[in-house]
């Protein structure tokens, strides 16, 4: 249910000062704005007298030049890149940010809110850069403010208000709104929707503001610009509490942001790769801040992982139709350029901001380190690309750096541009025999530098093509190692019985003859013959005859004792192999499975008739040359057995010779 705000109770807010404000410079900034008359000297003379703004202007302008244009290096150039509106409300955000990072307020993480609304500020930009919602660096205060009525209500009501969020934390299914204006006739929507207007930002940016979590209550339409922003400032707050959420809560946000991008023409694929880019941008963000990053999400993988996609119901894309973001197997042309880690080890922090600003366009995930020793961890653990490497650095050397990265099996594969101004050749010759791939002179022309970093990025897909190639064939060798094992069991098992059959026999006894020769131990052998088999076909037919084999082989494999190997030798002949056996031994193995075949009945159909085998045994001795001889001495045995009327084991050899 909406609530009516009394704006005269934040008139009297506003009169008591206890309302975040704006201060110092932000404060001197905002008002010049207001005039009409106002000069950019002017405006970038009482810019200059806060450094920290000044840094965190051209960094905002940085992050909206597109590749081909030089970096903002200067506030004039800021001023021009950004325009008024949005220096002013940046100037009023940072102001907020920097003098509201600490608070009474218990229950309420200030350095949490500001790392969040950061992520929100950039993940709104971002989007906007991609569906045009809006001018995307006038977006980014939107993000940056659009919770600032939490923030209010923790400054004014710091007890009350902690109280509050520890209840909303409990039942998480009440609305934090209606928890707050049940504590004070009044929302942060509310506030935030009266402290922006207070503020001059335009109603096109507050409306957003206040229907951003009640979208459904917003009159506007698919295809209008309300509609565009609105719902770009929702997936921007998505995103951010997809950075700050714990794992488990993930997956739901992800659907929901899933479903409001493609409201807004953001399709999965490049929904990963704005989230990789914003996600880059924030890591930057929050460490020049010292605010709190927690582990963010890649956004690639999320949204593979999630299926969100498919989830939320939204178009087919990339993501759905197998060419998934995080999976560069399935990316038939190209890995998208998140997969692209970059790493930048340079000690001097304005190339390293020249450096990103040239890499930010490309959503490369990009890395820095500041020195030499740190870089080598760093690419050790992150295992980049790409490589830029400043030449001298403190602590290790970009030279010494480049030779142990090379000397590891992960620095083999990175591409190293080495960013250098030396320009004597016999330096440069030793540089590549370190290891560089390329070089690129300082100080850095950016136009030169991202060519240099096209033509490193090729190299870098071909390796991702090689890799991926190198992959299917490991996958096909393997693939086919099981498939020759599997023609290699077919070629020797005999289909019938599931028995090894003749060829295998034959190999196996031989073995095992060697290995007795070895070993000096003994080894026997059994022949066993189905009794009358001839005449069970004839009588019942072939199937029967099938059906008696099937059996008797279960039988004789029920009553074989582990260490036996028993293999199908012919039609109705078996060979069962006894290793470190003698033939006493051996005679009760051969009675056992006489036995086992004799006890087996006739079906209830009488289909299989009775069954009986003969068994002959034989075991190794002196007078054999070869296993043939030991085969033929158990086949005599199984004649004798057929002789002295079948369903008998017998042996030639007598026991204890
Ligand atoms: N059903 C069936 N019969 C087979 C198969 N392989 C061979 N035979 C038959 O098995 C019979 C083997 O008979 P023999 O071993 O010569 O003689 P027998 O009838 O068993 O007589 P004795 O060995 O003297 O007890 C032949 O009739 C073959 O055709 C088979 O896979 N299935």
């Amino acid at each position: 249910m909406p609530h009516a705000f009394d704006s005269s109770r934040y008139e009297k807010l506003k009169a008591s000062g206890d309302l975040p404000s704006p201060r110092g410079v932000a404060l001197a900034i905002i008002r010049l704005t207001q005039r009409d008359e106002v000069s950019m000297a002017e405006l970038a003379h009482v810019i200059k007298g806060d450094p920290a703004f000044v840094g965190r202007l051209i960094k905002a302008a940085n992050g909206i030049v597109a590749l081909t244009r030089r970096p903002v290096v200067s506030v004039q150039e800021a001023l021009m890149v950004l325009g008024l509106p949005a220096v002013r409300n940046m100037a009023l955000g940072f102001s907020l940010l920097s003098n509201y990072r600490r608070g009474a307020c218990k229950g309420f993480q200030y350095d949490a809110f500001w790392s969040r609304s950061l992520a929100a500020a950039l993940a709104v930009q971002v989007l906007a850069q991609r569906n045009r919602a809006g001018a995307p660096d006038e977006l980014f205060s939107l993000g940056l403010l659009s919770d600032v009525g939490e923030l209010a209500l923790a400054t004014i009501y710091p007890a009350e208000y902690a109280q509050v969020l520890a209840e909303a934390r409990r039942y998480r299914e009440l609305r934090l709104t209606d928890l707050e204006h049940r504590a004070f006739a009044m929302t942060h929507t509310d506030l935030a929707v009266a402290m922006l207007a207070d503020w001059g930002l335009p109603k096109v940016l507050i409306e957003p503001v206040r229907l951003f979590e009640t979208p459904e209550r917003s009159p506007s339409t698919p295809g209008t610009r309300d509609f565009a922003l609105l719902y770009t400032l929702v997936a921007g707050r998505l995103i951010a509490d997809l950075c700050c959420a714990q794992e488990a809560d993930r997956p739901a946000l992800l659907a929901r942001l899933v479903e409001t991008a493609a409201a807004i023409d953001i399709g999965t694929e490049e929904l990963a790769s704005a989230g990789g880019h914003i996600v880059m941008l924030w890591r930057d963000w929050v460490v020049s801040l010292e605010l709190p990053a927690g582990t963010p999400p890649d956004f690639a993988q999320l949204l593979v992982k999630g299926g969100a996609g498919r989830a939320a119901g939204a178009q087919p894309d990339a993501a759905e139709s197998g060419a998934s973001a995080a999976d560069p197997a399935a990316v038939p042309d190209e890995a998208p350029d998140s997969t692209v880690r970059v790493l930048i080890v340079e000690d001097d922090p304005a190339v390293r901001a020249q450096l990103r600003s040239v890499l930010q366009e490309s959503t490369f995930t990009v890395y820095e380190a500041a020195d030499g020793r740190s870089g080598m961890e760093m690419a050790l653990e992150i295992q980049p690309h790409l490589l830029l490497s400043d030449c001298a650095m403190p602590q290790m050397s970009g030279m010494d750096l480049i030779r142990a990265l090379r000397a590891t099996r992960i620095g083999r594969n990175v591409y190293i541009l080495l960013l250098t101004d030396m320009d004597e050749s016999g330096r440069l010759i030793e540089a590549f025999e370190a290891g560089v791939d390329d070089f690129v002179g300082k100080p850095l022309e950016p136009r030169l530098l991202a060519a240099r970093l096209r033509a490193g990025l090729r190299v870098v897909r071909l390796q991702q093509e090689l890799e991926r190639e190198r992959e299917e064939i490991r996958r096909f060798a393997a693939e086919l190692a099981v498939s020759n094992r599997r023609l290699q069991e077919v070629a020797l098992t005999d289909a019938l019985t599931g028995f090894p059959n003749r060829r295998y026999a034959i190999d196996r006894i031989q073995q095992e003859w060697l290995a007795s020769s070895r070993s000096g131990r003994p080894l026997s052998c059994m022949i066993i013959d189905i009794d009358a088999f001839k005449q069970i076909n004839d009588t019942h037919g072939h199937d029967a005859g099938d059906a008696v084999l099937r059996a008797a082989a279960d039988a004789l494999r029920g009553a074989l004792r582990g260490q036996d190997v028993i293999c199908r030798t012919g039609g109705d002949e078996f060979l069962v192999i006894c290793p470190e056996t003698d033939l006493s031994a051996a005679l009760a193995c051969g009675e056992r499975l006489r036995s086992a075949v004799d006890s087996l009945g006739m079906d209830a159909g009488g289909r299989c008739p009775k069954v009986s085998i003969s068994v002959g045994v034989a075991v190794r001795d002196g007078g054999m040359g070869d296993v043939d001889a030991l085969m033929k001495r158990a086949d005599e045995g199984v004649y004798l057995a057929k002789q002295r009327g079948r369903n008998r084991t017998e042996a030639i050899q007598q026991v204890g010779r």
